[in-house]
This record gives structure tokens, C-alpha cells and sequence, in this order.
């Protein structure tokens, strides 16, 4: 794959550099989540990029939030037991022992593994699960039917967001502190729950007022059903790709918490290619526009 800043000649460096003062001035002090897909971190390279990015964004005075997935590391470590993931609607069905395959993964494998990069670019992370100074408060999700919303299916130990308490993560960000959360939430009784990864970087960004929800993923943006990028949608062309079929898997949840913040105020919400380098700096910082954004309208 091409590299958008390294291939370019350096005039046209120049002038992306250029572009990105008044982005920089727009953005200085506002919160960016950013979703960093299981699928996008795959090749280290592409990783170690992702981590000088957000270092970046951090040291011209913007406040990133990295909100993490796993669901292909999942998946690994439940084959090496000899298991299989098994998905309705994009949430994968959690029994008790993938919860502690889920739990070890993300907050033990994932999420130190992306704390260490960011603090190898310079930046000082900082790792967090949602039990983590109360963050994500969570009950068992009884998750409707796409096409009979009378019919719930039962996913085990996934989680439904009750409630976000952003005070640790404030905390972290005033103390000049890079958050990276693991998308794992607590129940009444203590018990963990697996959440997906776009809902709560979704609710996140909104509890947060964040200026912008980036989710990076594997593909360049929404597709249609012909492959096509789909640059820009609002909540009724959503509606009527889910109702033919266009948005299945793990996109369905990621569209959810996408539409979410951007109907709950998040101002630019961008679904993105994490496998282009540099992707999500070159969407903050530069007039040109990547990946699909959802509207609320
Ligand atoms: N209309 C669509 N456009 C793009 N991707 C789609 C679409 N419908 C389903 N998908 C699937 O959603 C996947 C992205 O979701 P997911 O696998 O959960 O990624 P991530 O790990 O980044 O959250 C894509 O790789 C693709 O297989
Ligand atoms: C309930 C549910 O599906 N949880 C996800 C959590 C990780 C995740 O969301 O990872 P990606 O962002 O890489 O898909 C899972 O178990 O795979």
C-alpha cells in the first residue's frame, strides 16, 4: 500500500503542513476519541504509525482518546483453546470462559501493547478498563432482532452501557495524560461484561463532548453494495442500508455507535481505513476529507 505522506514530493509536503495550522487552532483543547479497531492493528508497522499520530495530536494541544478492540486477537486466543467466536448482529456470544479470554486479551495483551507504543512515540499512556475509577457501568444487553424486535437474542456476558463516568479519564487528560481504554464493562454484582469496542467509543465521545469520533477499521469507509465508498451518510440513508441488507457483521455495531454521537452531538464523526498510514492525521489536519461521515441529518 502507498504511502499518502511519504510518496509525495516535497512541495506538496510543504503544503499539507501548511494546511494544518488553522486544524490545529480549531482542535486546540477539544477531546478526539478514537476507535482503534482489532482489524486495523494488525501489521506492526502500521501500529507504531497509529502511536506517532496520536502522540502528534497530543503535542499540538489536542486531547486523544484511544478507545481499543481485539475481536480478531479474541478470536486467536479462542482458537489456541480451541475454541470458536460466534457472532449475532456483530456482538460476539460470551460465555464465561471467553469472558476471561476477553478480559486477558484486551486489558492484558491489547491495550498494553498500544500504552507501550504510545510511550515509545514520546506520549505517556495510560491503560484503563471500564471498572477503572468506575468508568463504564454495564447490565447484560438483551439484544433485539434486526427484523422482529419481539424476538431478543441471548449473548451471554455482553454488556449494555448504563452509565459512563468520565472523571477518570478528565483527570488523565488534564494531567497531560493519553487514555486508552479497554472496552470491558462492571456489573452491579462486580461481574465483567464484553462490550463492543465502537458502541462505547461511541457513548464515550458523547459523555465527553468530544469534537470528533474517529473509527479507524479494515475497509476505506461504508461500502455500497456495488464495493463503492459511500463518502457521506445520514441517519435515513443508514436506515435503508440496514433494511437491504448492505451493513452486516461488524459493521452494524460500529454504524450504531457512529450515529449515536453524531445524534448526540459529537460534531465530525469519520469511519476511516486504518491501513493507510498516517489516515487519521491526514483527516484531521488536512482539508481533504477520508472514509465515510455519518450524520445525524
Ligand atoms: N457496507 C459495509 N461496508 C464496509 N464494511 C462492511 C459493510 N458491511 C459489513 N462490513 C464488514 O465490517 C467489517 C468492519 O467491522 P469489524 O470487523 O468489526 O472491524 P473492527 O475490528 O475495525 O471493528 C469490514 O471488514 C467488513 O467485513
Ligand atoms: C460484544 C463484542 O462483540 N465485543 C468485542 C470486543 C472487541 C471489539 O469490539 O473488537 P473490534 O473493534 O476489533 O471488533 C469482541 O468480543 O470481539
Amino acid at each position: 500500500m502507498t504511502d499518502p505522506v511519504l510518496n509525495i514530493p516535497p512541495r506538496d509536503k510543504a503544503e499539507i503542513l501548511a494546511q494544518a495550522l488553522p486544524y490545529i487552532r480549531k482542535f486546540h483543547g477539544k477531546t478526539i476519541v478514537i476507535k482503534y479497531g482489532g482489524n486495523a492493528m494488525t501489521d506492526p508497522a502500521l501500529q507504531a504509525d497509529f502511536a506517532e499520530d496520536v502522540v502528534l495530536l497530543k503535542l499540538v494541544g489536542m486531547n486523544p482518546v484511544v478507545v481499543h478492540g481485539g475481536g480478531p486477537q479474541i478470536e486467536a486466543a479462542l482458537n489456541r483453546l480451541g475454541k470458536k467466536g460466534h457472532f449475532i448482529q456483530g456482538m460476539r456470544v460470551t460465555d464465561d470462559e471467553t469472558m476471561e479470554v476477553v478480559e486477558w486479551v484486551l486489558a492484558g495483551e491489547v491495550q498494553q501493547d498500544i500504552v507501550g507504543l504510545i510511550n515509545q512515540a514520546g506520549g505517556k499512556a495510560v491503560g484503563l478498563t471500564g471498572r477503572d475509577g468506575g468508568l463504564i457501568r454495564a447490565q447484560k444487553l438483551k439484544l433485539a432482532d434486526r427484523n422482529d424486535p419481539n424476538l431478543h437474542h441471548d449473548v451471554g456476558l455482553v454488556g449494555d452501557i448504563v452509565a459512563i463516568d468520565p472523571s477518570v479519564v478528565k483527570a488523565l487528560q488534564d494531567d497531560a495524560f493519553i487514555p486508552v481504554v479497554s472496552p470491558i464493562g462492571f456489573g452491579e454484582n462486580n461481574e465483567s461484561y464484553n462490550i463492543n469496542a465502537d458502541v462505547v467509543a461511541g457513548k464515550l465521545a458523547t459523555v465527553l463532548k468530544a469534537e470528533k469520533l474517529m473509527l479507524l477499521t479494515n475497509t476505506p469507509g461504508v461500502l455500497d453494495k456495488n464495493g463503492k465508498l459511500l463518502t457521506n451518510l445520514s441517519a435515513r440513508e443508514i436506515d435503508e442500508l440496514f433494511a437491504d441488507g448492505t451493513i452486516s457483521g461488524g459493521m452494524l455495531p460500529k454504524i450504531e455507535g457512529a450515529l449515536d454521537a453524531a445524534k448526540s452531538g459529537v460534531n465530525a464523526v469519520h469511519i476511516i481505513d486504518g491501513r493507510v498510514p498516517h489516515a487519521m492525521l491526514l483527516e484531521i489536519l488536512t482539508d481533504q476529507a477520508y472514509g465515510t461521515m455519518i450524520r445525524a441529518r
